[in-house]
């Protein structure tokens, strides 16, 4: 669960007297998720999700996030959309942090993804790259491969300890792939974090994409790879081809891949890889003694990247 903040009744109910949302009959911490504290707000009118952030959110990118977030709901895409007080302020503070509140979206998240939902995954990813296409405003992915060597300065040891070993891999594999990480792939806005606890389904329908704080402007086909990297492994950890090449015949009903797009695909996989077992890395070690969260394990990605080191990428094309 991650709850870092604790917000009390009353002051609950000051924070609601800015909004024309009613009044809150429950407020509950929500037990998913790492980097910011969520609470699922029920009042007389309406569901709503107000999120207080914690982390890795930068504040300056806050406007950013919610700005995208909304103006995905209104070309249509299942996400929430930030809601603004009596003032036209979506972006608020409690407790001195910035939080906003959003529409509640319905839905369940999967937490091993079947093929068709792999395959209506790709296809929202697809339909948000294109909705975004044309959105004015850029950020830097900080956590792509310009960011990962000084992610794991100092690492090596930590990475031995939970697997021996690994700091050697870990420092190869990042030479190769500053090495070879494309630079002409077709880019844009991408959400950067779509894994399977971000979609919400209502049996095998996209219901909700949520959580759109790593997004940032980056390659497209890496946005794919993430969610690759992420929905294409069962609880063994073993690669599940039938849903990769769901996932990219979902992606490609959208937006057709580029040879070189494809060409690129396995590489982008291992950095895919390699990002979420740095930053899982780095938490694995951060003391969160005194907050409600359940720690994600590196050792996954180290296995996803090793998989894809060995193997690359077995898809149906
Ligand atoms: N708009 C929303 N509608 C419904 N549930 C949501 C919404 N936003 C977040 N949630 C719920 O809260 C959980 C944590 O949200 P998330 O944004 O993923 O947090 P974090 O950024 O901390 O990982 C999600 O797994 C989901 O259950
Ligand atoms: N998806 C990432 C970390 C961010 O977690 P989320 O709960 O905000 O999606 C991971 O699994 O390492």
């Amino acid at each position: 669960m991650a709850v870092y903040t604790q917000i009390s009744d009353t002051l609950l109910k000051e924070y609601l007297s800015a909004y024309d949302v009613g009044e809150a009959t429950s407020f509950k911490g929500i037990a998913e998720g790492i980097e910011n504290s969520n609470y699922l707000l029920q009042t007389t009118t309406e569901k709503f999700i107000l999120t207080i952030y914690e982390k890795r959110a930068d504040p300056e990118n806050l406007p950013y996030y919610l700005t995208l977030m909304k103006s995905l709901a209104e070309q249509g895409i299942k996400s929430p959309l930030p809601i603004e007080d009596r003032k036209g302020l979506a972006l608020k503070t409690l407790k001195g942090k910035p939080c906003c509140m959003i529409s509640f979206l319905n839905g369940v998240s999967s937490d091993f993804p079947n093929d068709r939902q792999s395959y209506n995954c790709g296809k929202v990813m697809a339909e948000m790259h294109k909705a975004l296409s044309d959105f004015p405003e850029t950020v830097e992915n900080t956590l792509s491969v310009s960011g990962w060597l000084e992610l794991f300065k100092g690492r090596a040891e930590q990475a031995d300890a939970l697997h021996p070993g690994a700091g050697a891999f870990i420092a190869n594999q990042l030479a190769y792939l500053q090495d070879q990480w494309p630079s002409t792939l077709p880019r844009g806005t991408i959400h950067a974090d779509l894994f399977p606890d971000n979609v919400l389904f209502s049996g095998d329908e996209v219901s909700g994409v949520i959580d759109f704080y790593f997004a940032c402007t980056d390659i497209w086909a890496y946005d794919l790879a993430i969610s690759l990297t992420a929905w294409c492994f069962d609880s063994e950890n073993c690669f599940l081809p039938e849903n990769a090449t769901a996932m990219i015949a979902g992606y490609q009903s959208v937006r057709p891949l580029e040879t070189e797009e494809k060409d690129n695909l396995v590489l982008l996989c291992q950095g895919a890889s390699m990002r979420f077992y740095l930053t899982r890395l780095f938490d694995w070690y951060v003391d969160t003694t005194d907050a409600l969260v359940k720690k994600k394990n590196p050792q996954v990605y180290l296995e996803r990247l090793q998989h894809f080191t060995r193997e690359g990428l077995s898809y149906g094309k």
